[in-house]
């Protein structure tokens, strides 16, 4: 499962967790803008709007997980098994794979609006990387720097593109069937319950937070959307970067998967092999790791953006400690 969101305390972070039971080598992406993207049905794109994010370098291709673009719009892919449909080549539009679709999007629009006009040509094609890389199953979430958000859905009747007035993803079901379900928790309150049981009854409130008694705990997709729009929603929003950064990666941590927990195939757990976010105000770009929970930051604009070759950073994954004595 992975969980995707953008919060707004001041600037706007966004990204996500990725949770999966096996690592793929992925690293830290800075692609600048002279970097050829190829694509397998369309032009190549020469210069584009240079982006940083979590990717797998493969054939010297920047296969991105998720990302976030120098004007500050930004785009995650999450698993969307069973609805996903990917489509045969059709004449008069922008045939894109999905592992072609970050960089299509992310290279040339700036904005939500501006990949809301590019998704009207759109058709997100069954072409796989390679025999060894097949399609992903995916959908996706793309926010700016203004908040606002859409998720991307390509289902068997066609691509789907919603306003996203929560401003968080996570896997299935389709995005609507999600927002019905946030219907459900609608009293969920950081304060004390109000008695709207009856009059006849008196509650003691035993305990502090009995507010968010309901909020629900799972590591499935559908608990987790809830849980993360219910933290997300109720965070402090500071004045400072560091303290809006931390309160951002509480967000996600608050979601995050422990190992031992989601047991996908005997003995085998899916768990948050990392958590990232790009301030999308200014291009910093931040991660946690499973291992790692200090925040290592990446600030693509410390790079010459001209350039035409990537910059790769290791996944920073060691367990350290502050050693007091
Ligand atoms: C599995 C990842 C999504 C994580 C997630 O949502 N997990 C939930 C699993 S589930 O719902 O519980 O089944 C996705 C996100 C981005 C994907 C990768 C990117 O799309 C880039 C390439 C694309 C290639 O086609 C396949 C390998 C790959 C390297 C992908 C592997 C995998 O599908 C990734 C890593």
């Amino acid at each position: 499962m992975c969980t995707s969101i953008i919060f707004s305390p001041k600037d706007h972070y966004f990204g996500r967790n990725l949770d999966l039971e096996v690592s793929f080598g992925q690293q830290v992406v800075v692609t600048p803008r002279n970097y050829n993207f190829k694509f397998r049905k369309m032009p190549d794109m020469k210069k584009h709007f240079a982006m940083v994010g979590i990717a797998l370098v493969a054939d010297e291709y920047p296969l991105y997980f998720d990302a976030a673009n120098e004007k500050g719009l930004g785009m995650a892919g999450l698993n969307y098994p069973d609805n996903f449909h990917a489509f045969e080549v059709e004449d008069g539009k922008d045939n894109i794979s999905p592992f072609e679709f970050i960089p299509w999007v992310l290279g040339q629009c700036a904005t939500v609006d501006e990949a809301k006009k590019l998704l009207e040509k759109i058709n997100l094609v069954n072409i796989n990387f390679s025999e060894k890389m097949q399609l992903s199953p995916l959908h996706w979430l793309i926010a700016d720097k203004t908040g606002k958000s859409i998720t991307v859905e390509s289902d068997i009747d066609g691509l789907h593109v919603y306003d996203n007035p929560i401003g968080c993803l996570t896997n299935n079901p389709q995005f609507p069937k999600q927002l019905t379900n946030l219907d459900n928790y609608a009293n969920l309150s950081p304060a004390m319950p109000e008695n709207t049981f009856s009059k006849e009854i008196n509650f003691n409130g035993y305990s502090r937070g009995l507010g968010s008694h309901n909020l629900p705990g799972g590591m499935d997709s559908e608990s987790r959307f809830v849980r993360v729009a219910f933290n997300k929603f109720n965070a402090p929003k500071f004045d400072t970067e560091e303290e809006n950064v931390d309160t951002y990666f509480h967000i996600l941590h608050s979601v995050e998967q422990q190992k031992g927990l989601d047991e996908v195939a005997p003995g085998q757990f899916e768990y948050t092999i990392y958590s990232d976010g790009t301030n999308l105000d200014t291009g910093v770009f931040y991660y946690t790791t499973y291992t790692n929970k200090r925040i290592t930051k990446v600030d693509m604009n410390k790079l010459d953006l001209d350039s035409d070759q990537m910059t790769v950073y290791p996944i920073n994954d060691k367990i350290t400690f502050d050693e007091e004595n």
